[in-house]
């Protein structure tokens, strides 16, 4: 089948390839001449493990094509995947003016019967408003059908979920519409949820509510398990091994970021409130997170009388491993908070930095290692889990200026930090204290 993606962000860039390693013919479309440019030499503009090697092989076999220009894309497609940006308004609603404008250039240039996909998270209704919008503004008599399929791929993973995503939702209003997106989708073998388009939308908002209840559930867990000196990691395990309560989003740490739980969260309270519904549960997970991400900070402060002056390594920026995407990661509040408390804030990431540059205050300097960062430094604060951060040499700790190390992600074993002459804070965990503590410092 001929298929647009209309935007090539992390969603539409990995449902183009994907949907070309499939077979289909994809054409993907982006109004940022840049990235289409990058695109076009085969290279990605993002960072996520696997997709560039599955890009370039696409191109290559000519089933994948980049344009800027909507009506190349568009002319003679069978169907329009929209993936375009659903940003966070001010008031915490969703920003439908990408998907709108891509809505009229699909009134205005396409030229035959079209299945439109909406794959960008939109909040209830939108759908319907979206295939309304279309008639209004169809001048040719065309069938052009709107159906939702919202996206579950995590960063980081995102080819791999595409694969082996645990379902495909479909939300259809006609058979049509249903065995066209069958059709596509039957050759990932993932099995397909076939729905109305109000639930398939609800659907998207209430599976990424959900994940972020257990993650702030956790963490609430974490900050009692402190103070009762329990190990949280611990009791995840022993509550993830009862079938019904699951073991995956249990991982407490310093709150989730990116760009679709804080994004999400805010904007289904918005949906439940536009029909006079407090949401009474879900504004306890978005407070409980802004809580969490200032953790280390308080932690921080109850350490020491003051930081200012004091070299803070920071060890991962992200808001999670293996990508390069800085929106709403802890760290842009952690940073900014050690810079006006007088800190000297020293960063290190294997991928995000550049991307770190854009968001963080301008005064941090940027480390090009990990033993960099640590030179020096009084106080090291662990961001992200990436593999290399996990894998640090407790050695590379002991060289610091003072070996005190504040853990937002719970990388290192209680037992191998023992005797190792580390000072070490971990989420829910009780704190390691050298046992040559005072003699150090
Ligand atoms: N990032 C993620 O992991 C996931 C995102 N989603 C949802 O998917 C949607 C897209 O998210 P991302 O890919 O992260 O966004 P993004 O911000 O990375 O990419 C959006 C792209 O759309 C392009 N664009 C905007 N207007 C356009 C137009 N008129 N024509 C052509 N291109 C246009 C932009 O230039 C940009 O490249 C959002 O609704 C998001 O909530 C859903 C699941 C996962
Ligand atoms: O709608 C979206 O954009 C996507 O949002 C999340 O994916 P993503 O944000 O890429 O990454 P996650 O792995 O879900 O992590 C989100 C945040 O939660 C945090 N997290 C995750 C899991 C956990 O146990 N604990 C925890 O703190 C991570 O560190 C990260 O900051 C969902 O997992 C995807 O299914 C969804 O498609």
């Amino acid at each position: 089948m001929k298929i647009a993606v209309v935007g090539t962000g992390y969603v539409g860039l990995v449902t183009g390839v994907s949907l070309s390693e499939i077979g289909h013919q994809v054409w993907c479309i982006d109004i940022d001449t840049e990235k289409i440019e990058m695109l076009k030499k085969g290279k990605s503009p993002i960072y996520e493990p696997g997709l560039s090697e599955l890009m370039q092989k696409n191109i290559a076999q000519n089933r994948l094509t980049f344009t800027t220009k909507h009506s190349e894309g568009f002319q003679g497609a069978d169907v329009i995947y929209i993936a375009v940006g659903t940003p966070e308004n001010e008031d915490g609603s969703a920003n439908l003016t990408y998907v709108e404008d891509v809505a009229l250039k699909i009134v205005e240039l396409v030229t035959q019967d079209t299945i439109v996909v909406i794959k960008s998270t939109v909040p209830v209704g939108t759908n319907n408003r979206i295939q309304d919008l279309i008639n209004q503004h169809k001048e040719r008599d065309l069938r052009i059908e709107i159906v939702s399929n919202p996206e579950f791929l995590k960063e980081g993973t995102a080819i791999y979920d595409s694969f082996h995503g645990d379902r495909i939702v479909i939300g259809a209003s006609s058979k049509y519409a249903f065995k066209i997106l069958e059709e596509i989708n039957k050759p990932f073998g993932i099995p397909i949820f076939q729905t109305d388009i109000r639930s398939a939308e609800m659907i998207k908002y209430a599976a990424n509510a959900f994940l972020a209840t257990k993650i702030s559930f956790i963490n609430e867990i974490a900050n009692i398990c402190e103070r009762v000196e329990a190990d949280v990691e611990e009791v995840a395990r022993g509550i993830g091994m009862d079938q019904r309560i699951g073991n995956k989003f249990l991982k407490a740490g310093i709150g989730y970021g990116g760009s679709c739980f804080p994004k999400d969260t805010k904007a289904l309270l918005k949906i439940a409130g536009v029909v006079d519904y407090d949401f009474e549960l879900l504004k306890g997970v978005i407070m409980v997170n802004k809580n969490q991400q200032e953790l280390l900070l308080q932690k921080l402060n109850n350490r020491f009388d003051t930081l200012k002056d004091k070299r803070i390594a920071i060890l991962g920026l992200a808001f999670k491993p293996n990508t390069d995407d800085m929106r709403e990661a802890a760290s842009i509040v952690i940073t900014e908070e050690l810079v006006n408390q007088g800190a000297n804030v020293v960063v290190y990431d294997p991928v995000a930095m550049e991307n770190a540059k854009k968001v963080l205050v301008p005064s941090i300097k940027y480390a090009s290692s990990v033993e960099e960062a640590l030179q020096e430094a009084e106080v090291a604060l662990i961001l992200t889990e990436w593999d290399e951060i996990k894998k640090i040499d407790i050695e590379s700790f002991r060289k610091m200026k003072t070996p005190i190390v504040f853990d937002g992600r719970n990388c290192f074993d209680l037992e191998s930090l023992q005797k190792s002459g580390i000072e070490y804070h971990s989420i829910g965990r009780p704190v390691v204290k050298p046992e040559i503590a005072n003699a150090l410092f």
